[in-house]
Parts: C-alpha cells; sequence; structure tokens
C-alpha cells in the first residue's frame, strides 16, 4: 500500500529532560540523512512526534531505511484522506484488507484537531467500527480493551490520516548525542558488531583500522572498508582511518621477547588510536573485546594494555558469548563480510603463545626497547581518511577470496 506519512515515535528520548530538544533536532536531521535518496520527502521533527511526509516516495522504501535510524521506538505509516466521511470509510476498508488476513480484534480510536468537522469523535468511533464490521464480518471483532489492532483516525486541519500498522524502530539514541567515540575496527566479527553497539547508544565513531603490507593485503583493507559501508546504514556515513602499522610490527617483532610480542604490539595500537582520538576530539576507545575469547582478551592483559592511557577504553561485546556476537553480526548484515579469510595484522603477527597474564611493569620495559614516539609519529604521518557511505563497496568481487592467501 502506497502511504502519504509515516508517523515517528520518539524512543528513550521522553526520559531525558532538558536535553529532549537536542535529541529531537539531531533524531531529526538523521533521519533526513537516512532519507537523502528522496528528496521529495518532508521531515517535521516536532516536540511530541516525527513526521514524514513521502510526497509520493515509495513508503516500503521509506520505510526500510526508517528502520535502521537509531532512537526511534516505532513508526505508523498513514493515508491521508479527503475531508469527508464516505473517503474515510474507503481507506480504513482498504487498510483492513491489506493487513488483515485472519479473524482478529479490533477498535477505531478518533482524534479530532480540527473541531468543525462535521463529525466528534464518538461519532466516528461508532459509525466507522460498524461499517467496517459490517464489511468484514467473518475477520473482526469489537475489542474496546485489548484490540489487536488499533486504527487511528486523525481529523487534522489539513486532512485525515489514518493509522494502524505499528512498526518497530531501532530503538537506541540517536547517533552523535554522546559525543564521538573511535572504534577500533579489525576485519572480524566482534568489533563491527561493538561499533553497532556504540552507534545505538548515540556514539558517533569514526574507525581506526590497523594494516600491514604486505604482510595483510589490499583484500584484507578493503574489508574493513566494506564493513564499515555496512555500518554507515545506521548513521549515514563513517570516517575510516587507515594505520600503517608494518614498520611497528617489523620492530616489535625484532626487539621484544616472544611471550609479549603481542601486549606491546596492542600498546602502540592504543597509543595510536588515543592519538587520534585527542587530534580529532574523540571521547573514548571502542573495541571489539569479549572478556575471555582469546590472551589478549584477560583482564591481566586489558590492565596491561590499558596501562597506556587514561582515556577510556569502552567493550561493547565484553560480556557477549561468541553465538550472541554472531547472532548480531547476522542481523546486521556484517557477518558473511566478517568470515572472508583475509588475514589480520594481529594474526600475522600472533606468537604461538602470547602471555595470558602479562605483567604491567615487563609490558612498560619492554616497550622501552622501541622508539615508541619515533614509530608513532612516522605513522601518523602517513594515515589515510576516507569518509565512507552506507553501502559503499570496496571489495574486487571478480578476485578470488583465497588468492591473497595462497
Ligand atoms: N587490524 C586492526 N585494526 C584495528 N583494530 C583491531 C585490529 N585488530 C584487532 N583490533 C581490535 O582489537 C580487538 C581484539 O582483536 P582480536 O583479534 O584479539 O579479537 P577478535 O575477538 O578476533 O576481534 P574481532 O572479531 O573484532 O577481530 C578487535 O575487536 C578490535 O577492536
Amino acid at each position: 500500500m502506497q502511504y502519504d506519512e509515516i508517523m515517528v515515535r520518539y524512543g528513550e528520548l521522553s526520559t531525558k529532560g532538558h536535553n529532549r530538544k537536542n535529541f529531537i533536532d539531531r533524531l531529526g536531521s538523521n533521519v533526513r540523512d537516512a532519507l537523502h535518496k528522496f528528496p521529495e520527502v518532508k521531515v517535521h521533527a516536532n516536540p511530541d512526534r516525527l513526521h514524514v511526509s513521502l510526497n509520493g516516495a515509495n513508503s516500503d522504501e521509506v520505510m526500510r531505511h526508517l528502520k535502521l535510524v537509531f532512537g526511534i521506538q516505532n513508526f505508523s505509516p498513514s493515508l491521508k484522506v479527503d475531508k469527508n466521511y464516505d473517503a474515510v470509510c474507503k481507506a480504513a476498508k482498504e487498510m483492513i484488507e491489506e493487513q488483515v488476513k485472519h479473524p482478529i480484534t479490533f477498535k477505531i480510536e478518533t482524534r479530532r484537531s480540527d473541531h468543525h468537522f462535521e463529525m466528534d469523535t464518538f461519532q466516528m468511533n461508532r459509525e466507522l467500527g460498524g461499517y467496517l464490521l459490517q464489511q468484514f464480518p467473518d475477520l473482526l471483532t469489537v475489542d474496546v480493551h485489548h484490540p489487536d489492532l488499533t486504527l487511528r483516525v486523525e481529523i487534522r486541519l489539513n486532512g485525515i490520516f489514518l493509522t494502524s500498522e505499528k512498526v518497530p524502530g531501532a530503538g537506541g539514541l540517536p547517533v552523535g548525542t554522546a559525543g564521538k567515540g573511535m572504534m577500533m575496527l579489525s576485519g572480524g566479527i566482534d568489533s563491527p558488531v561493538a561499533a553497532y553497539l556504540a552507534m545505538k547508544r548515540g556514539v558517533s565513531v569514526e574507525m581506526v583500522h590497523f594494516f600491514s603490507p604486505p604482510y595483510t593485503s589490499e583484500q584484507a583493507l578493503a574489508k574493513a572498508k566494506e564493513l564499515t559501508g555496512k555500518l554507515a546504514h545506521y548513521c549515514g556515513s563513517i570516517n575510516f582511518i587507515q594505520v600503517p602499522f608494518t614498520e611497528i610490527q617489523e620492530t616489535i617483532k625484532e626487539k621484544v621477547p616472544e611471550g609479549y610480542l603481542m601486549t606491546v604490539q596492542r600498546r602502540l595500537m592504543l597509543r595510536l588510536a588515543v592519538a587520534l582520538a585527542e587530534k580529532r576530539h574523540g571521547l573514548a576507545i571502542f573495541n571489539g573485546e569479549s572478556l575471555g575469547q582469546v590472551a589478549s582478551q584477560t583482564m591481566q592483559s586489558m590492565r596491561a594494555i590499558e596501562d597506556v592511557t587514561n582515556m577510556p577504553v569502552l567493550r561493547p561485546v565484553l560480556s557477549y558469548d561468541k553465538n550472541e556476537i554472531i547472532k548480531i553480526a547476522k542481523q546486521i548484515g556484517t557477518y558473511d563480510l566478517s568470515i572472508l579469510p583475509y588475514e589480520d595484522c594481529c594474526t600475522v603477527f600472533t606468537p604461538p603463545s602470547p602471555k595470558t597474564m602479562p605483567r604491567v611493569d615487563r609490558a612498560r620495559k619492554y616497550e622501552q626497547l622501541i622508539d615508541v614516539d619515533g614509530l608513532m609519529q612516522k605513522s601518523l604521518a602517513n594515515i589515510k581518511i576516507t569518509r565512507i557511505h552506507a553501502g559503499e563497496e570496496f571489495l574486487n568481487q571478480n578476485q578470488d577470496v583465497f588468492a591473497d592467501l595462497l
């Protein structure tokens, strides 16, 4: 069914007191961004609800985009009809035909802001209800207390709007309302899910990706960028910062005892991410670590790595089981990409038996064996930033995914 307007209900915004206006303004601009492909659409973010006037845009397509915008509790597509009772009956009949496939209970709920309209709310409820019962005797029964379907009729000055379906929104908070965070994005399963969860709580993320050519391939880099394109569906576009890491890894490999290779590498990654955050007004670092999953993800290890900064390091998937993370990865469409077998710079240089309980004092001592500042400066001087838009693709589809590994 082609609708005329979508009425959007806010999520947690209502609990945010004086910040409410900022949240609503931000949601309004995020919705405009998400719908930028539909120039005819107009978005009005009002204090109680947000209205999307479709002006002929395909309502199914618009709703598909709207479903991904954080900060929306649910929304209802509406039909706009002429201000007469016959038009209301005709449209209501069409809606029931389209949406009701088996017997249900229903009620009509009318609101009237145009008090000059010929029928009051009570009359509209009773007469339209009676009409629909007559039209669909085998499908509809009235239940005014707990109906399966509520058909809302809003009599406004500029027309009558009919709404029934309630489509669940993405929940969460509008992206941007929590400030900016630097997301350490690998090509794996966990960090894209962590990025999604951070965005869901209102964080505007910038991706930081470490790559080590020639040990890691162009395709591995392209995969991380393409994952960013998938995640950009939730916010419009995301900055992707690629940080060269080869020289740092080679130096660490040469100078640091094997048991601490992984810890010192991670310390350098974190130092670089923090340096970028400080330069780019980021407030925290996000990563995809989950407690106990691998050697670097014990609490001792986190302590020995986090030692390099006092900036918060936030781990949205910390307490999730792998299966739970995979389930979300599938829902958000990153899983199939994440499991493509391209190498990550961490795995290439991971020693056979990294310390699961590294000591902070030793990590500090071994780190002193390399020129931390000099190496960081070189790496930071060669970063590349790409603005990646929703759905952008980077992987060369024709290339054999295994070719790089041989
Ligand atoms: N090349 C990289 N660039 C940026 N961040 C990285 C990179 N490799 C690892 N990380 C960060 O470190 C975290 C832990 O990485 P690790 O490889 O130990 O674990 P993982 O559980 O396989 O994570 P993922 O599935 O996200 O790769 C990642 O979730 C990510 O946040």
